[in-house]
C-alpha cells in the first residue's frame, strides 16, 4: 500500500498548485502547468516532482509538462481595395518588427493574390507538416512565412466562400510558430464576407489599415475600418502608402494627390496615423527582387512605423 496523502503532500511541497496529481494503484501521474517557465526551470521542476513522487511502494512515475503557451498577438494588415501596397507593407512591417526585437511570423491570407513568397524570396518552397501541423518556411529575413500560395494552386482559392477561406487560414495561424510572439496577417483586399469571417474567427489583437491618398478620397479605407469595428477588433492605425513620389534622379518628392490628406482623414476617423511610405522605384524594384527595404539597416521608412506598433503592443 502506498501512502497517497504523503505523496500528494510531497509533490505540492515542490510544485505548489502547478501540479495535478493522479494516483492509480502503484502508478503516479503528474501534469505540471509550465506556463511562464523557461526550458531549464521546467526540467528542474520536473526532476523535483519526480523525486517527490518516488515514494516507497510506487511502481511507476509519469511526469508531463504542458507546453509553454506563448501569448501571441495577431496583427491584421488590411485595405479597402486591392493594389494599394498592403502586401508590401505587411512584409516590410514584419521584418521591421523583427528588427525591433519582436519574434515575428508572417501569414499570407491573401487568397486573391498571395504575393508573400515572392516578396520574402522563398517562391516555390513548400512547407512541411508534422502531425497535421504545418511548419512555417524560414526566410532570409528571420521572419518565417506561411502563405495560401504555398497550399493551393494559383487561382484555385478564388472561388472560396468565407468559411472555406477561414478554415484554410486556421491551418496557417495554428501552425508550429514556436516562440513567435507576433503574427503579421496579410488579409485579402476588400471588405466582403471572406474578410469578415476570417477576422471574426481569428480575432486579431489589432488592425493596421493601408491606403493610398486617392483611396482615402474614395472612402475604401473607411469601409475597412467599419469591418474591424463590426468584428470588435481595435484599429491600431492608418498607414498612407504611395504618399508622394520621390524622383530617383533629383530626390525631390512631389505630391500628385496632395499632402496631409491621410493625416486629416485619420483624425476625422479618430484613429492614430502611423506614418507615410513614399512611392519610389526602389520600393517596387526591391519588392520584385525579394529584397524588402525594411531589411536594410539604413531603413528609415518602416522602422518608425514598426516602433509605433511595438509601443501599441506593449500598452495593450
Ligand atoms: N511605396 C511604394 N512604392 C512603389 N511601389 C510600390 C509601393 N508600394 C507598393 N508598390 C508596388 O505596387 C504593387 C502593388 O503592391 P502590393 O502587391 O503590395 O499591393 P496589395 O495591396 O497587396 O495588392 P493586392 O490587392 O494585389 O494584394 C506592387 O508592384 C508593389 O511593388
Amino acid at each position: 500500500m502506498i501512502d497517497q496523502e504523503a505523496i500528494r503532500h510531497a509533490i505540492a511541497a515542490v510544485a505548489g498548485d502547478r501540479a495535478t496529481v493522479r494516483i492509480e494503484g502503484e502508478r503516479v501521474g503528474v501534469v505540471i502547468d509550465a506556463s511562464g517557465l523557461d526550458a531549464a526551470a521546467r526540467e528542474a521542476l520536473e526532476a523535483r516532482v519526480r523525486a517527490a513522487a518516488s515514494a516507497p511502494g510506487v511502481g511507476e512515475v509519469r511526469v508531463v509538462s504542458t507546453a509553454e503557451r506563448v501569448a501571441r498577438a495577431l496583427i491584421a494588415v488590411a485595405s479597402g481595395k486591392g493594389g494599394v501596397g498592403k502586401s508590401t507593407l505587411a512584409a516590410n512591417l514584419a521584418i521591421a518588427l523583427s528588427r525591433a526585437g519582436r519574434r515575428v511570423g508572417l501569414v499570407d491570407a491573401d487568397i486573391y493574390g498571395p504575393s508573400q513568397p515572392r516578396l520574402m524570396a522563398v517562391e516555390g518552397t513548400r512547407p512541411t507538416a508534422h502531425d497535421k501541423t504545418l511548419d512555417p518556411v524560414p526566410t532570409p529575413y528571420g521572419v518565417p512565412l506561411l502563405s495560401m500560395g504555398q497550399l493551393v494552386a494559383p487561382g484555385k482559392a478564388l472561388a472560396w466562400r468565407g468559411p472555406m477561406a477561414a478554415g484554410a487560414l486556421g491551418q496557417l495561424v495554428e501552425a508550429a510558430w514556436g516562440a513567435a510572439d507576433t503574427l503579421v496577417l496579410d488579409l485579402p483586399p476588400g471588405t466582403g464576407d471572406v474578410q469578415l469571417t476570417m477576422v471574426q474567427k481569428y480575432r486579431p489583437a489589432g488592425a493596421v489599415i493601408v491606403s493610398t491618398p486617392q483611396d482615402l478620397a474614395l472612402i475604401d479605407a473607411t469601409r475597412a475600418i467599419d469591418l474591424f469595428n463590426t468584428a470588435g477588433v481595435p484599429i491600431i492605425g492608418l498607414v498612407e502608402n504611395m504618399a508622394g513620389y520621390t524622383c530617383p534622379h533629383c530626390g525631390e518628392t512631389s505630391d500628385p494627390f496632395g499632402n496631409g490628406g491621410a493625416e486629416a482623414a485619420a483624425a476625422r476617423l479618430a484613429i492614430p496615423f502611423l506614418g507615410r511610405v513614399p512611392l519610389t522605384i526602389d520600393i517596387r524594384a526591391a519588392s520584385d527582387a525579394g529584397t524588402p527595404p525594411a531589411a536594410d539597416p539604413d531603413d528609415r521608412i518602416f522602422a518608425p512605423i514598426a516602433a509605433r506598433l511595438v509601443e501599441w503592443l506593449a500598452r495593450r
